[in-house]
C-alpha cells in the first residue's frame, strides 16, 4: 500500500493546552481565556519551552508567549486550529480532529442527574448516589470522600461539560466493580432523552480527606462515536492505528490496532518512544491529560508551566528520533486557562505544530477553520477519500 509522503504520522494532543479565546468565546462565557498565555504570564518570563519554541509555538499568536521569543526560522509549519462543534470538551475536540465535529450539543447537568437515572443507578449498585451536581473532582472527594468510605455511597458528579463522574475510594469498591457500575451508568445516556459525552469512572485512595488523591485508574467510557472517524478509515484500509493514553477511550477504543494505558504524562512520553521505536506504517493518536485534569481545572499555572516544561524536554528526544518520512503534530482539544474564572475548560483555538526532519522549508498554516484539518490531511497522507468535514493541508508541507 502507498502513502502520499509520511509513512508514520505522530499526532500528539497537549489536553487542554488551548493558544487564545476562539471567535465564538463570547457563546461560552470564555471572552479572554488563553491557557498559554495565561501561564507564561504567571511565569513572568521564566517558562523555558526551548524545544516548543523551536517548532514556532510562539510564532502563532498574536501575542508571543511572555518569555519566549517566536522563533526566526522555525521548525516546519505553524498554525491555529478553531473549533466548530457545540462543546469543548475532550470528545468534541478529539472526534472533530478526526473528521467527526459533534454538531448537537450534548446534554449538560446543572442541576443535577434526573431522579429516574439515579434511581436506577442505585438499583443497579445496591448503592447509594451522594452529591449529585457540579463540582470539582478534587474538592468533591475532600467534602464528601469521608462520607463516602462510611457509607460505600457512590459519588456522583458532573461539570459544565457532558460528563457523568463516579468517585469511589478503591478499598471501599473495587475498581472492577466501579468500572462495571460506569458501564451500567453508559448504558442510560446513550438516548433518546439524554445523550452524554463520557461517564468517567474516578477511583481515589488516602486515610482521610486531607489526603486523598485521585489514581491512574481513572477510565472514561465515551459514547461510541455517532459516524465514521478517521481512525476507522485507516483501520478498515490495513494502516496501523496505535492509541496512547486517554484517545482509545475517547473513541471507544474503535479503529484502534493497539492501544496503551498512561499513568501519567511523563509514562505517555515513555509510550511515545517506545512506539517510535517500532516500524509501523500509519497514525499514532496519543494524549497527555496532566495539564488538564491535574494542573487546568485545579486552576494551577504554576503546576501547568512545570508539565509544559517536562514536556518540553522529552519532545527533544522525539524530535531527535524523528525519520525523514515522520509527520509530527502537536495540537490540543481545547483550553483549560489556569488563570481564567472557575474551574471548567476554555472556548480557545488550539496551537497546530507540524514538522518533519525531510521540511525543506517552514511557513505559516494560518488560523484552520476546523480541528478536522488534521483528520483530512492524516486522510490525504494515506491516500483515503476525504470526509464531509475538513480541508487537507498536505500539499502545503514542502
Ligand atoms: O474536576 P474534575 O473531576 O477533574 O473533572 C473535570 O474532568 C472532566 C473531564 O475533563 C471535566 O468535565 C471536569 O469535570
Ligand atoms: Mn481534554
Ligand atoms: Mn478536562
Amino acid at each position: 500500500m502507498d502513502y502520499q509522503k509520511y509513512k508514520r504520522v505522530l499526532g500528539i494532543v497537549l489536553d487542554s493546552v488551548g493558544t487564545g479565546a476562539a471567535a465564538d468565546a463570547a457563546q461560552y462565557g470564555d471572552l479572554g481565556a488563553d491557557t498559554l498565555g495565561h501561564v507564561g504570564v504567571a511565569y513572568h518570563g521564566q517558562l523555558h519551552l526551548p524545544n516548543l519554541a523551536r517548532l514556532g509555538i510562539s510564532n502563532l499568536r498574536d501575542q508571543p508567549i511572555l518569555g519566549i521569543a517566536p522563533a526566526k526560522a522555525p521548525l516546519g509549519y505553524q498554525g491555529k486550529m478553531a473549533e466548530i462543534s457545540a462543546g469543548k470538551d475532550s470528545m468534541d475536540g478529539h472526534w472533530e480532529m478526526m473528521g467527526l465535529p459533534v454538531k448537537q450539543p450534548l446534554a449538560t447537568f446543572p442541576q443535577g442527574f434526573p431522579a429516574e437515572i439515579i434511581r436506577k443507578l442505585e438499583e443497579f449498585s445496591g448503592r447509594q448516589v451522594i452529591v449529585n451536581r457540579p463540582y470539582s473532582g478534587t474538592d468533591v472527594i475532600h467534602d464528601y470522600g469521608e462520607q463516602q468510605m462510611d457509607t460505600g455511597a457512590l459519588i456522583v458528579y458532573t461539570s459544565g461539560d457532558s460528563v457523568m463522574q463516579i468517585a469511589a475510594h478503591e478499598d471501599v469498591i473495587p475498581l472492577a466493580e466501579l468500572y462495571r457500575i460506569c458501564q451500567y451508568a453508559r448504558t442510560l445516556l446513550n438516548g433518546p432523552d439524554n445523550i452524554v459525552g463520557r461517564v468517567i469512572a474516578r477511583p481515589y485512595i488516602g486515610p482521610d480527606k486531607d489526603h486523598f488523591t485521585r489514581t491512574a485508574n481513572r477510565r472514561d467510557f465515551s459514547l461510541e462515536p455517532t459516524g465514521e472517524t478517521a481512525i476507522d478509515k485507516l483501520h478498515q484500509a490495513g494502516w496501523d492505528t496505535i492509541a496512547i493514553g486517554k484517545t482509545n477511550d475517547i473513541f471507544s477504543g474503535r479503529g484502534f490496532g493497539q492501544a496503551f494505558h498512561n499513568e501519567n504524562n511523563m509514562d505517555g512520553m515513555d509510550h511515545v518512544d517506545e512506539v517510535m521505536g517500532q516500524d509501523f506504517t500509519g497514525f499514532c493518536f496519543t494524549n497527555l491529560v496532566d495539564f488538564d485534569a491535574m494542573y487546568g481545572h485545579r486552576r494551577d499555572p504554576i503546576g501547568f508551566g512545570q508539565a509544559l516544561m517536562d514536556f518540553d524536554q522529552r519532545l527533544g528526544t522525539v524530535l531527535d528520533q524523528l525519520h525523514d518520512d515522520d509527520l509530527l503534530v502537536i495540537t490540543a482539544d481545547h483550553g483549560n486557562d489556569p488563570g481564567f474564572t472557575g474551574t471548567d475548560h476554555t472556548r480557545e483555538n488550539v496551537p497546530l505544530l507540524v514538522y518533519s526532519p525531510s521540511m525543506q522549508g517552514h511557513g505559516t498554516l494560518g488560523t484552520r477553520a476546523t480541528f478536522a484539518d488534521f483528520g483530512a490531511t492524516v486522510l490525504e497522507n494515506f491516500n483515503l477519500p476525504a470526509g464531509r468535514y475538513g480541508s487537507s493541508f498536505l500539499s502545503q508541507l514542502q
